[in-house]
């Protein structure tokens, strides 16, 4: 048995629908330990939207979610959004603390350093947010996953993550998406680029009302 073939996430026909208005219907997609599956379709068929939906921040209202064989929604799930939810008053160092404390994580000095120096941001660390670039900002939001094992929350719910970032940042990047699959994770994400490490593709176009 291979780690594919533990299901971890099942969708059974679940309508993607941001308040009264449904965007896509009948959804289908099992992802198990080990997937990195590519969410993909046109601006506004409702990636975001599903994301959130399983990140409980908008109602499943049609159709299952079931989540390592229970009938509901993933306990903690990782949701990274597309907004990035940096508060520029605190320093690069406060910021990834507060986003690693929401998962129960409180950092030493050397996790946050070790974080930063994966995401470039080595020596950034009492500085002011409010002066960092847009992938230097991007990079706090993803620095948390290089300390996030799946053992911490097997489920990571990624809304545009490779945004604003440079080549050699998607490249570690992908790389440690397929260490965290292997380790026993999952990887739910949509990237307008390509994502060549991803092992699984749910296009919701084909779902489209
Ligand atoms: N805050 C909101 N309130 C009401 N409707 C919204 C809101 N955000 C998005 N929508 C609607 O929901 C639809 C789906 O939006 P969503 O952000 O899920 O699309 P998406 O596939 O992620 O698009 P993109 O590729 O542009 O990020 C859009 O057509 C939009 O009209």
């Amino acid at each position: 048995m291979t780690a594919l073939d533990t299901p971890l996430l099942v969708l059974d026909e679940l309508t993607v629908q941001r308040g009264e208005i449904p965007l896509c219907e009948a959804v289908t997609l099992q992802l198990s330990t080990g997937s990195i599956c590519h969410l993909i379709g046109a601006n506004g068929t409702g990636k975001t939207t599903l994301l959130m939906q399983l990140a409980g921040l908008l109602p499943v209202l049609t159709g299952e979610v079931s989540y390592q064989g229970v009938a509901s929604l993933p306990m903690q799930p990782l949701y990274v959004s597309h907004q990035l939810g940096i508060h520029p008053n605190l320093t690069v160092a406060q910021n990834l603390t507060f986003l690693l404390n929401l998962y129960g994580i409180t950092p030493s000095a050397e996790d946050i350093d070790a974080a930063l120096t994966w995401v470039g941001l080595q020596g950034f660390e009492t500085i002011s947010s409010s002066h960092l670039s847009a992938g230097q900002t991007r990079r706090i939001t993803l620095a948390r996953l290089y300390l996030l094992t799946p053992d911490v929350t097997q489920l990571w719910l990624l809304d545009e993550p490779f945004t604003a970032l440079d080549v050699d940042m998607v490249a570690r990047m992908e790389e440690k998406l397929c260490d965290f699959a292997h380790a026993g994770g999952a990887i739910l994400m949509t990237s307008h680029q390509t994502v060549g490490v991803a092992n699984q593709v749910l296009d919701l176009t084909e779902y489209m009302v």
